[in-house]
């Protein structure tokens, strides 16, 4: 029926709303045994890319497999993958282990199952609460608890820390790195990329439906370069001795600090040290991942001349700090900038196909797909209740 694998395929996905590109030619691939983040402002396409996979969506045009299949040919999809979607519903008047106990009954589970997945999300002791009191993130826990009722290979999470207070995200981290530690999959979507850092192997980002970084995250801080700021007694005897040294790019500032790109503060102060220059205060800049975040994604609003919220938003006051410039891809334009030093993956720009992890195959349909054939998952049927909605 499927292959088995945990692994998500997503090739040159397409979704058109009339005028609007929802996903463009999106292409990414989630490894058994991981986490990847999915990540975009608002209206980046998350959802749509999401819902499509789980069936909820007919593409325009290309493929999102689960196990080497759509998620219409699954068989038994809710053993098969768990999800929890935006606007989740649930009857205010039923408890939660009730709530529960009717989609493992539709699931064909066995109802101690049920007091399984509550005691894994936390709820056991809100078991016999009716479901109206819980506060939003009990909601999102309920949900999970949802998805988790097949004991499925694989989850689909959209925006999971949604509600949840800072407890609630670091016991979500946890719960997905066990989860993914017996080999199982999971696909997390956030419009924060400090939300899902320390829990994710790699991030797929996305703008306006398009692919702008896929690989992990500590390549793409590694594609920045560093650099030092250095306050030398004397700027001029300091710039030779580290031209001397092979250090090319160095910038003098107004202020009368060195900026010295690809290099760390300690071969800059061993360098000053043997040309006799005094230094009264080095400083190395770390990669702002966020930064980059919004690099990446920034011109969203403005590329589609549709900013709902006012002018594009600006870097943080203070940042960058006074009397430098950025260097470059580090600020001030949308995209990439660059071109990366060897070995790092590329930023991919606009229309570009996304890059492929390296030591990962390319992409391909399973065999026998065909787009034709893809047919929406009709409401309630397949397993798929409970996994927030239809399109
Ligand atoms: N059913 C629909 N009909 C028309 N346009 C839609 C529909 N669903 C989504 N869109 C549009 O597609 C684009 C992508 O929306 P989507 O909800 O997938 O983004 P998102 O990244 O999940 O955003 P958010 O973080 O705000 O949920 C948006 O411009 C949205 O308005």
């Amino acid at each position: 029926m499927h292959d088995g694998s945990g692994r998500i395929v997503v090739q040159n996905l397409t979704k058109q709303f009339g005028p609007v590109t929802a996903v463009q030619n999106l292409s990414f691939t989630v490894e058994p045994g991981s986490v990847t983040g999915f990540l975009g402002p608002n209206g980046a396409g998350k959802t749509t890319t999401l819902r499509m996979l789980l069936g909820l969506v007919r593409p325009t045009a290309g493929v999102a497999t689960i196990n080497g299949r759509p998620f219409e040919q699954l068989g038994n999809p809710a053993r098969v993958v768990g999800a929890v979607l935006e606007a989740q519903s649930f009857h205010p008047k039923r408890t939660a282990r009730n709530h529960l106990l009717v989609y493992a009954a539709a699931m064909d589970v066995p109802d101690e199952r049920v007091d399984q997945v509550l005691t894994l999300v936390g709820l056991g002791g809100a078991a016999t609460r009716k479901v109206g009191g819980f506060s939003l993130g009990m909601r999102q826990r309920l949900a999970l608890a949802t998805a988790l009722l097949g004991d499925p290979q694989v989850l689909v999470l959209d925006e999971p820390a949604n509600g949840l207070d800072p407890e609630g995200i670091a016991w979500l981290r946890n719960f997905l790195r066990q989860f993914t530690q017996s080999g199982r999959t999971v696909l997390v979507s956030s419009h924060l990329l400090a939300e899902v850092e320390q829990t994710v192997d790699q991030v797929v980002i996305i703008s306006r439906g398009q692919t702008m970084y896929y690989g992990p995250l500590e390549n793409l801080r590694q594609s920045q370069q560093t650099r030092v700021l250095v306050q030398p007694a004397d700027p001029h005897a300091l710039v030779s001795a580290l031209q001397q040294a092979g250090m090319s790019q160095v910038e003098l500032l107004p202020d009368g600090r060195l900026a010295v790109t690809g290099a760390d503060s300690r071969q800059v102060a061993d360098i000053a040290l043997q040309a006799n220059v005094a230094v009264y205060g080095i400083q190395q800049e770390q990669v702002d991942l966020e930064q980059l975040f919004f690099q990446l994604t920034s011109g969203q609003y403005a590329a589609a001349g549709m900013n709902p919220y006012g002018p594009p938003q600006q870097p943080p006051a203070g940042y960058p700090p006074q009397g430098y410039q950025p260097p470059p891809g580090y600020g001030g334009q949308a995209g990439p900038q660059q071109p990366y030093p060897p070995g790092q993956p590329p930023v991919v720009p606009p229309g570009q196909p996304p890059m492929v992890p390296p030591g990962q195959p390319p992409v391909t349909p399973p065999p026998g797909y065909e787009q034709q054939g893809y047919q929406q998952q009709p409401p309630g049927q397949g397993g798929s209740s409970g996994f927030g909605g239809n399109a």
